[in-house]
């Protein structure tokens, strides 16, 4: 296998995080990739503004775009309440491997699934393959360039929001993500909010937009 970065990080977390302990496993790759290697994790400062919005949001189906290593996926399995679900879209297989390691060490395989693949052939399957009405939250950290076809993807086409859902997009400063937010923030049916932070384990500016679903018709003109 392959010895890269990512193997080197979940190696890490095996040889020093506390197994079943979700914060454990966030709190040892923190350390890693702020003193050992650089790895685009959300991490500790922007993860902070994530773990609000969702114990704010108390939501039962979730969807992740772009698990990577699997960092925020435990780190939002450990917020959820029981029964509450988390899929996370991911098309790189090395990934999903070590996502899937990363995910059972923590010990929250029970409330994460992985769904292989690009995200533009996963999300129609959502309804029917993975019997999902509709989302109640969504965090957006995959390609940059995918986060706007892939809103419109889940709200057009799919119907997967409902009045409420709640859309939260990691990077809209660092690297940035200007076609989703000119789009999100012109658009009546969403109420938009930003999060100022830093681009993780770094001092350069960062930020993640909120987003939140105000229902499709006239009912969100009043
Ligand atoms: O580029 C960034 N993230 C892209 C994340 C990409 C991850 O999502 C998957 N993916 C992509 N499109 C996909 C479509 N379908 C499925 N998986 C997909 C990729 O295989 C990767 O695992 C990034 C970059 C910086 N940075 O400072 O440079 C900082 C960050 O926080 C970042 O999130
Ligand atoms: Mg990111």
């Amino acid at each position: 296998m392959a010895e890269n970065k990512e193997k080197r990080i979940l190696n890490f977390v095996l040889q020093n995080a506390v197994r079943g302990d979700p914060q454990s496993v966030v709190d040892t790759i923190d350390t890693y990739c702020s003193q050992k290697e650089w790895a685009m994790n959300v991490g500790d400062e922007k993860g902070l503004i994530l773990d609000k919005i969702v114990e704010e949001t108390k939501p039962s189906v979730l969807l992740e775009l772009g698990t990577y290593c699997g960092y925020s996926a435990v780190r939002i399995a450990g917020l959820l309440k029981p029964g509450a679900r988390l899929l996370t879209i991911e098309f790189n297989p090395d990934f999903v491997a070590i996502a899937k390691q990363m995910i059972e060490f923590a010990g929250v395989q029970d409330k994460v699934k992985i769904l292989e693949g690009p995200s533009e052939t996963i999300i129609p399957q959502l309804k029917k393959k993975h019997e999902v009405d509709t989302l109640d939250f969504v965090f957006l950290d995959h390609w940059k360039d995918r986060y706007l076809p892939d809103t419109v993807l889940l709200l057009v086409m799919c119907g997967m929001q409902r009045k409420g859902s709640v859309l939260l997009a990691d990077n809209v400063i660092c690297p940035g993500a200007p076609e989703f937010i000119k789009y999100i923030r012109n658009n009546n049916h969403f109420k938009c909010t930003n999060f100022p932070s830093h681009l993780e384990y770094m001092k350069a500016k960062d930020a993640m937009e909120k987003a939140v679903f105000l229902g499709p018709g006239l009912e969100s003109m009043c």
